[in-house]
C-alpha cells in the first residue's frame, strides 16, 4: 500500500481546514495523527476516505487518484468515523452481514472478524444493547470486514473505560502487523502504546511528520512535545 498527498487544501466557506497538506505513506506502519481541536484530523481522514471533496492538491493511493476511483480506493480503505454511526436497531451478526453484502464478502469472513474484534459472545445481541467498547469493536469490525489495506480510525477509544481502550488498542495493534493503520488520537499514552510515526496538524497545517522518537526530542513526555508546538 502506499499514499501519497500532495498540496491537499480543503475550505469550508472562507475557513480553511487544511492547507496544503503533504504526506507520503509507504509501509505498513501505525500512524498517530495528532492536533487540538479543530486542527483539521478529522477533515484529513474524511479526504482521504472520500467523504469530502477536496479543493485542491490530489490524493493517490497505490498510485492512482482516490477522487477518479473512488469504487476502486473504497475497497482499500477502511474507515471507523468519529462517533462510531452505528444501526442501533440491527443485531450484530446481522449488521455485519449486512456491512458484507455490500462489499460481496463471503459469509465466512463475518464470523472471522467477529472472533477477530472479540464479539463472538455479543454477536446475537442489538447493537443498542452493547456498551461502547462493544459497539467500537463493531465498528472496527465493519471497517475491517472488506481487508482493507488502509484502516483509517477516528479517535477510536475516544470514551471508553480504561479497560476497553486496552482492549481496543491491543486489536488495533494486530490489525496493524499487517496494514497501514492512520487513528486520531488526544490521548497520548495511546500513541506511544501504538504509534510508530507522529503526523501532528495544527490550523490545517502539518507542524511535524516523525518517528516517535524524534517527536519525543528533548522533551520528558509526548504531552509537553506536544504542548511546546501547539500552545
Ligand atoms: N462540515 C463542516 N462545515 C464547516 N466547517 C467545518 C466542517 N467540518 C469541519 N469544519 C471546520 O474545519 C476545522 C477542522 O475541523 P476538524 O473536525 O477536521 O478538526 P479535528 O482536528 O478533527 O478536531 P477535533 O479534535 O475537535 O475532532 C474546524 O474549524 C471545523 O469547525
Amino acid at each position: 500500500m502506499s499514499l501519497k498527498i500532495s498540496g491537499l487544501t480543503k475550505k469550508f466557506g472562507e475557513q480553511v481546514a487544511l492547507n496544503d497538506i503533504n504526506i507520503t505513506i509507504a509501509n505498513n506502519e501505525i500512524i498517530g495523527l495528532l492536533g487540538p481541536n479543530g486542527a483539521g484530523k478529522s477533515t484529513l481522514m474524511k479526504s482521504i476516505t472520500g467523504v469530502l471533496k477536496i479543493d485542491e492538491g490530489e490524493i493517490l493511493l497505490d498510485e492512482k487518484n482516490v477522487s477518479e476511483n473512488e469504487i476502486e480506493s473504497k475497497k482499500k480503505i477502511g474507515f471507523l468515523p468519529e462517533n462510531n454511526p452505528l444501526y442501533n436497531e440491527m443485531y450484530v451478526k446481522e449488521y455485519l452481514q449486512f456491512v458484507a453484502n455490500l462489499h460481496n464478502i463471503k459469509k465466512e469472513r463475518v464470523e472471522q472478524v467477529i472472533d477477530l474484534v472479540g464479539i463472538t459472545p455479543e454477536k446475537s445481541k442489538k447493537i443498542s444493547q452493547l456498551s461502547k467498547g462493544y459497539k467500537q469493536r463493531v465498528g472496527l469490525a465493519q471497517a475491517i470486514l472488506h481487508e482493507p489495506d488502509l484502516l483509517i480510525l477516528d479517535e477510536p477509544t475516544n470514551g471508553l473505560d480504561p479497560n476497553q481502550i486496552v482492549e481496543i488498542r491491543n486489536v488495533i495493534k494486530e490489525i496493524g502487523k499487517e496494514k497501514t493503520v492512520i487513528l486520531s488520537t488526544h490521548i497520548m499514552q495511546e500513541v506511544e502504546a501504538l504509534c510508530s510515526r507522529v503526523i501532528l496538524i495544527h490550523q490545517g497545517k502539518i507542524l511535524q511528520d516523525s518517528p516517535i522518537s524524534e517527536f519525543k526530542g528533548k522533551f520528558e513526555s509526548l504531552e509537553e512535545a506536544f504542548q511546546s508546538y501547539t500552545v
